[in-house]
């Protein structure tokens, strides 16, 4: 086997009404090393000298996507390096999955197919608005119907992104737990008239539009605001500042802003002062997606 090196970037989930179908991948990455080696050999962020690395999240994942072809993963040497927090709402579990499945393609030479890894991602994660992004890179519009997956992706767009990464987890486990089982028709349809707005004004460039849109979301912020820190003031100052609109990135905590191209550092700022306890920054949408080199 040639040594080869994974990346697989972070992704920013929902854009407000897109839940559970819409997700941009953000330039923080998840990177995996691996060579053939005489003994298995994991090194992670995650993993404490006496955890056990067939306990490990992606090496899971591997194991069982190498089973799911009739085959064992080699014996490797595996290190991985992250700057995706966990729990935060920036796709880490997505983007670990990934890993997980390339680990066993690239290892066992399984030659998948992109649809393949969407198909296998989606499964696990549930639904495919962090994994797509994840895989393809950019603005992905995608929807899961029985086992089907359908997605599209965006042309580039021309905005600047702030993210709000507060020092406190969130699982997506709990933030779905305070969602609404069901919606009636009537706000059904209007939280999808919402949602199908915010998709075509960020396809037509109107991003004025798409940031008023987004911040109508009728299908999941209200219900998560109070487990977000902070959430109705960085909405605010956000907007006082410059920026279209401000959603929760993915189930939380972590929040996002869109932001007219060049103005992201004229929000950072002064939102990092206001919020001396979280990481505020100015990310780029990542185009490429996952990769791999030999
Ligand atoms: N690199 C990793 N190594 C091991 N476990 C991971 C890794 N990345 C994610 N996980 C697992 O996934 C959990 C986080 O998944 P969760 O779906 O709650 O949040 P998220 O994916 O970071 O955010 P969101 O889905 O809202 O964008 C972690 O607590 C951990 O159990
Ligand atoms: N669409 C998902 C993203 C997090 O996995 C949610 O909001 O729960």
């Amino acid at each position: 086997m040639r040594p080869f090196r994974i990346s697989v970037p972070a992704s920013s989930a929902n854009i407000g009404p897109g839940f559970d179908s819409m997700g941009l991948a953000v330039n923080l990455y998840l990177t995996l090393e691996v060579t053939e080696s005489e003994k298995w050999e994991f090194t992670s962020p995650s993993l404490s000298s006496n955890d056990n690395f067939q306990d490990h999240f992606i090496f899971q994942i591997a194991a069982k996507i190498a089973e799911r072809h009739q085959t064992t993963l080699p014996v490797c040497k595996v290190i991985e390096t992250s700057e995706i927090p966990l729990a935060r709402g920036l796709g880490s579990s997505a983007s670990a999955i990934l890993a997980g499945i390339e680990l066993a393609n690239q290892a066992c030479d399984l030659h998948l197919s992109s649809e393949d890894k969407l198909q296998y991602g989606t499964e696990i994660e549930g639904h495919p608005d962090n994994i797509a992004p994840a895989l393809f890179g950019g603005l992905i519009i995608s929807t899961l119907t029985g086992n089907e997956i359908n997605w599209l992706q965006a042309p580039a767009l021309d905005v600047d992104l702030v993210i709000y990464i507060p020092n406190t987890e969130l699982k997506t486990e709990a933030a779905r737990q305070v969602l609404p089982d069901s919606y009636t028709r009537e706000h059904a349809a209007a939280a999808s008239g919402i949602s199908n707005l915010v998709v075509a004004s960020l396809l037509a460039g109107d991003y004025e539009l798409a940031g008023k849109m987004m911040e109508k979301d009728m299908f999941h912020e209200s219900y998560r605001s109070a487990l977000i820190p902070n959430y109705d003031q960085i909405r605010k100052e956000a907007k006082f500042y410059g920026a279209y609109g401000t959603v929760i990135s993915g189930a939380g905590p972590t929040m996002i802003s869109f932001a007219p191209k060049g103005e992201g550092p004229a929000i950072t700022e002064p939102l990092q002062a206001i919020l001396p306890d979280y990481h505020v920054s100015v990310m780029k949408i990542d185009m490429q997606g996952l990769t791999v080199e030999q």
